[in-house]
Formats: structure tokens, C-alpha cells, sequence
């Protein structure tokens, strides 16, 4: 049977979005044909739209009135003045959580159910950002669009109406609903939404906005999983993997709000440029309490550099095993017994007992519990002797006898206290060491790369990388346990070591993952070939589950981009777009690169949407320079901040994850030749572009990319 595109898109005459693309009209006129199938019971078009702005304004009284009863509530009744400023908080919380705001309507979408359902569900609910009731009747006028009921939303297809007759979806502009495009769920095949297509269409400013209103059934398939499960998600450029994260937390908070609320959720991205992109997506989904950090931020920023293979080899799982027995090689065989003196009474512990409770200890717990646990051990020996002498000492003395002098200058001896800084220290200085605890881990040359040429003087005056960070990460953990979140979300997980996960893996020991990715895009020396392994170093086990449809990049980008694909992950298939985007790539030899550059950045910026010059790192700078020279405004990124200009140059190192309406990539042979997986980085330079790309060169392109594409 030939596909029956018989959604339904209707504009209200006059007030079509001004953001709205050809393409998506034509969609809607295409598909004008087809509305008087839909159209019985519900009036005419204009009518539809104006009962459903009603129903709009009938929900922004009352939110109104539930923020003003939010506002009369007093934290007067708490007991005491630290209740009261923590119920105070709580009440503005609230008071700011139930805001009206202007630029998005209540809702973006509505279920109708089918005549006769048989079960007590409304016939119609809207769906929106969040929960407003009507305060007299206490009747739902929207559903938080992560309630269990609002997933049909979202899931419900032709194959499978799950008891709703139709969908509809609402285009709006500044808080106010502009279209409605119905889908009926009656079996007959869907045609391409064109209120999703305007949605992915639109021009990119400012940060990354949320996509609550047209999650698609693969990607709410992996937001919607259950809080225990650990999910990977690998996916293309542009698939929404970001976007899924983001919403997978929002959706755990609302689901498990009080589990969470304690135990908190963390999103790992790969720099502040990219938190700063994705900052606003949660808090505009309501949920503010959230820690993002980059993994420096939790590891500690690195203060050296050292050779990829290295790195590589400090990165290797291999490594937690040589720190675990460096670590325990810092407990000493005790050479001596403990005499330990209470008036006229001395207490002998000879020497071979002091060895065995050392020996029954070692490696059983955490070095610091360890530490302590040796103390009280020792300390409880000495009681039992105190004991068969006679006394009758209590608990407390055992404290006392474990803090005494004697027992503390022994614990010293044997089982010293250390940081993480000073074990890594002695290992990467002492080729003693680090043979004792390499040994049938790591070959000669391993343990020779390993070690430092010149050693710095301690533990204090030594420089870090950022693999040595993750070594020290693992340390600590072994000598003291590291907290834990109830749900970490890691993006651009494919640029992590083994270590670097094992660290993540600590932050979510008592909960779960979502792990997203994508392994054409791995940079680092240490980029990971199977997700498997991925999961594995993290300690979790989970569930592989791929997007393949591209929201962003334009279909002759994405294809150009993916000539690359065969040389940096050969496993994976190309990836699809959602988005023909004819006219969307040109490729132009530059005999003056900075002139052309110049002139393209003027002729991108007279199209609307945000601009991203992404060039090499050792050019970016000269290509601001160019600009500025030539009076073109623009920002340049760096690593720690992100800029509020329309036009940024961005150094080909910070480009991951970040989108522009039109890209323009200078010097890709330069981009790929700068680094050991230059090719991986400029498939990611490549696949930044919401609209157009633009690649501009003086020197030859790199061969993988094949020859210049037609136009
Ligand atoms: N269902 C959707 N509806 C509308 N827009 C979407 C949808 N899914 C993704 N997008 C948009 O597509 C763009 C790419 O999404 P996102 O950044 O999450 O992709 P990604 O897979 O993380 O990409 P990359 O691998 O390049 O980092 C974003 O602008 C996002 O808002």
C-alpha cells in the first residue's frame, strides 16, 4: 500500500512563525489536501485554534492561581529559625518553579482517546513542560510530559495507538500557539511531521534548547528507561544523544524525585564551552538542582603534558592493578612488638602477632579503614591482656590504648598514612617500585615509559596530567571511598580511558548510567573501540542501543563527512539525515585563506542563525586576528567559557558537541594532521553545521576526503 501522509498541519492565516522554513510550508500546503478527513467535530481551522488558545488561557490563570497559593503559603509554622529559613527556600523554590514563561506556551501537544476506552483516563490530555490543576476541581489541565499517561504522546504510531484515536501537535511563537498539525492514530501511515521538521529547521541562537516537544519514539524509548538500567547510547553526529541525556535526567528526577533529591544526578560533558551550551536545558525543563562538571572539575585540572603514548599506557585498566599494589606496598612487614605501659603495668604484643594482624588486614578494606582498623586491633589485643591480668578495662580504654603514643609511633611504621599524590609520586620516581608492583602487568619498556626522566623533588612540587589525575582518582578511591551519585550521565564517553571511567564508574557505584557517544568521534589517545569495554571499565552493565537519524547536519554534509568514516571506524554504518538540505555544502580552494575566510564569515553572517569559523588550533588565533582587522565582530571560544557572539572561531579542539547554523572549517588538512586521530577530529569539525558548511583551503584536502563534491 503507498504511504497516506494524512497528518494534518493548520496555520492560523496571519500568523504563521516568521522562523518557519519554505520547506515546512510546503509540507503543510502539501498536505492541505488531506485536512477535511480530520476535520469532522472539531469547526473549522480558525475555530480549532482559538478554542485551543482558550484552553491555553484557562491554564495560565491557572498556573496563576497555583503560583499566588504558592506565594500565601507562610514557613511561619516552622519550629525553629533554621526550619524556617530551609522552608522559606523551599516556598521560593516552588514559587519559581510554577513560573509562567513568555516565550513557550503550557503546552505542545494533546491526546484524544478513542470512544470507549474502558478505562478512567481522561478522553483528552494536553501535554506540556510541566503539571498545572485547576484549583477548585482540582482537574489536570496539563500533564508534566514525564507522566506515565503523557508517554503515549510520544510512542503512540499507527501500529500501536495505545487507545488514543489522534495526536496534536502545536506550533507556537513567543508563548502563544500559532499551528496545530493533527495525527490521527487510526492505522493509516504517518507522513513526516512538518511541525518537527520546522522545530530541527530553525535557526540555532544561544545555548541548546530542549526538545521535550518532539522527542521521537527511539530517542523517549532510551529517555524513559528505568532507573536501575544502565543505558549506552551510540550515536552519528547530531542524533540527539546530548538531548536524550539531558531528558533521561530530567525524567529520572521527575519519576524518582525523592530517591535522587538525596543522592543527586551528575553530567559529565567534555569541556565548559560544551556545559555552557547545554546549561539551560535543564533548568528549562524545571530541574535545577543538577551538577555538571567536566572531568577535570572532578579529577582535578591537569598541570603537564606528556607524549600521547604515554598517556595511552597510563590510561590502560592495567594501571589500577599496579596502583593497588604500589598502595599496599606502602604497609611495612612490622619488625617489632608493641610494649605498651599503664601505671606500673606493661603489656608486651610481641612481634610475630603484631606481623599476623597486619597480615589478616592488608588489602581487606580501604588503606585509611585499614589504618584505623589496625590501631584498634593492636589496642584490642593489649585489652585482652589487660584482661588476663585481671582489670577490667572498658571500651573507651580500647580508644585510649589505640591513640596512645606507642600504638600511634607503630601504626606509623607499618602502616603509614598517604596521600594519593605521595604514592603516585614514588611511582612514577622509583624503578623499584614500579617493577614490584608492574610485575606481569607491564613489559620493560612499559615500566621505562612509565617513569618520569627527571623526577621531580616531591610529592608537593610535581606536575599532573591528565591520565596522572585519573591514577590519583584511583588512589584515593583505594585509600578512601569516593562519593557516589544516583545517576551519572557522561557524554562524549568515546574520549575516555579506562581509568578516567573506572573514576566515573566510582561516582555512580550505588546507581546507574547513561553513557553517550559516539566512536567515529574519539580523539583522544585512549579512545574507546567497543562500548562494551566502555561499560565494562565503568562497572556497569547496560544496554547498547543506537540512534541513526540526524537532526542537525544537513544530508550532503553529513555524506561528505562520512567519506571519513571507513578510515576512523570502520564498523559503523553512515549515518541518515532527516534533512535533505540541497545547497548545504560547498568546498573551495583559497589561495588567500585568511581573505577568504573574511569574506565568507561577512556572507554567513547576512543569513540568520549563529556562525562557527572552526579552524586548527595553531590558526585560529591569526583567523580571529584577520577578522578583527577587517571589522568583522566576532568572539573567540576558549576552553573555559562560552561567548555570546553570533559569529565564534572556534579551535578545531573545542568543536565536539557544539552546533552552528553555518560552519565554516579553514584548513582541513591542518585539522587532521595536528593530532595522532586528526581525521576522528575533523569528522567533528565537519559535522557542526545546522544549515550549511562551507570548508575553504589553500593547502590540498586530505585524501580520505576523496575529491571536491558537486555541488
Ligand atoms: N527529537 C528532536 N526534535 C528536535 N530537535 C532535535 C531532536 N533530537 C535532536 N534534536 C536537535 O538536533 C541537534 C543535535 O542534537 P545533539 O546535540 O543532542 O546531538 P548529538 O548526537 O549529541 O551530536 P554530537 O555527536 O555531534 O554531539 C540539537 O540541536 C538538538 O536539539
Amino acid at each position: 500500500m503507498p504511504a497516506d501522509p494524512t497528518a494534518v498541519a493548520r496555520e492560523s492565516p496571519g500568523e504563521a512563525d516568521a522562523d518557519q522554513s519554505d520547506l515546512a510550508d510546503d509540507r503543510a500546503q502539501d498536505r492541505a489536501q488531506d485536512r477535511a478527513q480530520d476535520r469532522a467535530g472539531d469547526g473549522g481551522e480558525a475555530e480549532v485554534l482559538a478554542a485551543e488558545r482558550a484552553y491555553l488561557s484557562e491554564a495560565r490563570a491557572a498556573l496563576r492561581r497555583m503560583r499566588e497559593h504558592a506565594r500565601s503559603l507562610s514557613a511561619d509554622v516552622a519550629a525553629d529559625w533554621v526550619s524556617r529559613q530551609y522552608l522559606e527556600s523551599l516556598l521560593d523554590q516552588r514559587v519559581a518553579a510554577l513560573a509562567d514563561r513568555p516565550d513557550t506556551p503550557l503546552f505542545f501537544g494533546r491526546m484524544d482517546a478513542c470512544e470507549g476506552r474502558g478505562d478512567d483516563l481522561p478522553a483528552t490530555i494536553y501535554v506540556g513542560r510541566r503539571h498545572v490543576h485547576d484549583g477548585d476541581e482540582g482537574r489536570p489541565l496539563v500533564l508534566d510530559w514525564r507522566a506515565p499517561v503523557a508517554r503515549a504522546f510520544y510512542r503512540a504510531g499507527p501500529a500501536d495507538p495505545m487507545g488514543w484515536r489522534r495526536r496534536r501537535r502545536f506550533g507556537f511563537q513567543g508563548g502563544e500557539l500559532t499551528a496545530y498539525e493533527d495525527e490521527p492514530l487510526d492505522g493509516r501511515a504517518l507522513g513526516p511531521s512538518a511541525i518537527l521538521t520546522r522545530e530541527i529547521e530553525r535557526p540555532r541562537t544561544g545555548p541548546m534548547r530542549d526538545i521535550v516537544a518532539t522527542i521521537q519514539p527511539d530517542q523517549d524509548e532510551i529517555v524513559r528507561a528505568d532507573l536501575p538500567a544502565t543505558v549506552c547510547v551510540q550515536g552519528a553526529p547530531g542524533t540527539g544523544k546530548t538531548a536524550v541525556g539531558l531528558h533521561r535526567a530530567a525524567y529520572l528526577l521527575f519519576a524518582h524525585r525523592k530517591r535522587l533529591g538525596r543522592s543527586g544526578v551528575l553530567i559529565v560533558g567534555p569541556n565548559r564551552a560544551f556545559l555552557a551550551y547545554i546549561s539551560a536545558v535543564l533548568p528549562a525543563l524545571g530541574e535545577i538542582h543538577v551538577e555538571q562538571a567536566t572531568v577535570d572539575d572532578l579529577l582535578g585540572a591537569p598541570t603537564a603534558d606528556e607524549p600521547a603514548d604515554v598517556a595511552a599506557l597510563k590510561g590502560d585498566a592495567r594501571m589500577a592493578e599496579v596502583l593497588r599494589r604500589a598502595l599496599w606496598r606502602q604497609v611495612r612487614k612490622p619488625e617489632e612488638g608493641l610494649v605498651y605501659t599503664r601505671g606500673a603495668s606493661r603489656f608486651r604484643l610481641p612481634d610475630y602477632e603484631v606481623r599476623e594482624i597486619a597480615a589478616s588486614l592488608r588489602g581487606t578494606a580501604r588503606y585509611a579503614n585499614g589504618r584505623a582498623a589496625f590501631a584498634q586491633r593492636l589496642a584490642h589485643r593489649i585489652l585482652v591482656l589487660m584482661e588476663q591480668r585481671g582489670e577490667a578495662p572498658d571500651d573507651r580504654v580500647q580508644d585510649q590504648v589505640a591513640r596512645s603514643r606507642p600504638v600511634k609511633r607503630l601504626v606509623d611504621q607499618v602502616w603509614p598514612k598517604v596521600t594519593a599524590e605521595q604514592v603516585l609520586h614514588r611511582l612514577l620516581s622509583d624503578a623499584d617500585l614500579l617493577r614490584a608492583a608492574a610485575k606481569g602487568l607491564l613489559s620493560e619498556d612499559e615500566q621505562a615509559a612509565l617513569l618520569w626522566a627527571k623526577p621531580y623533588r616531591s610529592h608537593r612540587s610535581a606536575k599532573w596530567t591528565a591520565a596522572d589525575r585519573a591514577l590519583l582518582d584511583e588512589l584515593n578511591d583505594l585509600i578512601e571511598r569516593t562519593p557516589t551519585f544516583g545517576h551519572l550521565v557522561v557524554d562524549e564517553a568515546q574520549d575516555l580511558s579506562a581509568m578516567q571511567l573506572r573514576a566515573l564508574g566510582r561516582r555512580c557505584a550505588g546507581g546507574s548510567a547513561t553513557v553517550l557517544g559516539d566512536l567515529a568521534q574519539g580523539t583522544t589517545a585512549w579512545s574507546a573501540s567497543s562500548w562494551e569495554e566502555v561499560l565494562r571499565h565503568l562497572g556497569r552493565d547496560g544496554q547498547v542501543a543506537e540512534l541513526t537519524l540526524g537532526f542537525r547536519v544537513p544530508g550532503p554534509v553529513l555524506d561528505y563527512a562520512a567519506r571519513l568514516l571507513p578510515h576512523i571506524a570502520p564498523g559503523l554504518a553512515a549515518p541518515r539525515s532527516l534533512r535533505a538540505g540541497a545547497g548545504a555544502l560547498t568546498v573551495r580552494r583559497a589561495p588567500d585563506l585568511a581573505e577568504a575566510v573574511v569574506a565568507q564569515a561577512r556572507r554567513s553572517l547576512d543569513r540568520e542563525g549563529s556562525v562557527g569559523l572552526i579552524a586548527p588550533d595553531g590558526m585560529a588565533a591569526d583567523l580571529a586576528g584577520a577578522l578583527a582587522a577587517a571589522g568583522v565582530p566576532h568572539g573567540l571560544l576558549g576552553p573555559d567559557a562560552d561567548q555570546a557572539h553570533r559569529l565564534l572561531v572556534v579551535p578545531a579542539t573545542l568543536a565536539k558537541g557544539l552546533e552552528y547554523d553555518h560552519v565554516i572549517v579553514a584548513e582541513p588538512a591542518r585539522i587532521a594532521a595536528a593530532e595522532p586521530r586528526g581525521l576522528a577530529r575533523l569528522y567533528v569539525a565537519l559535522t557542526r553545521a545546522v544549515t550549511s558548511l562551507t570548508v575553504l583551503h589553500r593547502e590540498p584536502l586530505p585524501a580520505e576526503l576523496g575529491g571536491v563534491p558537486s555541488a
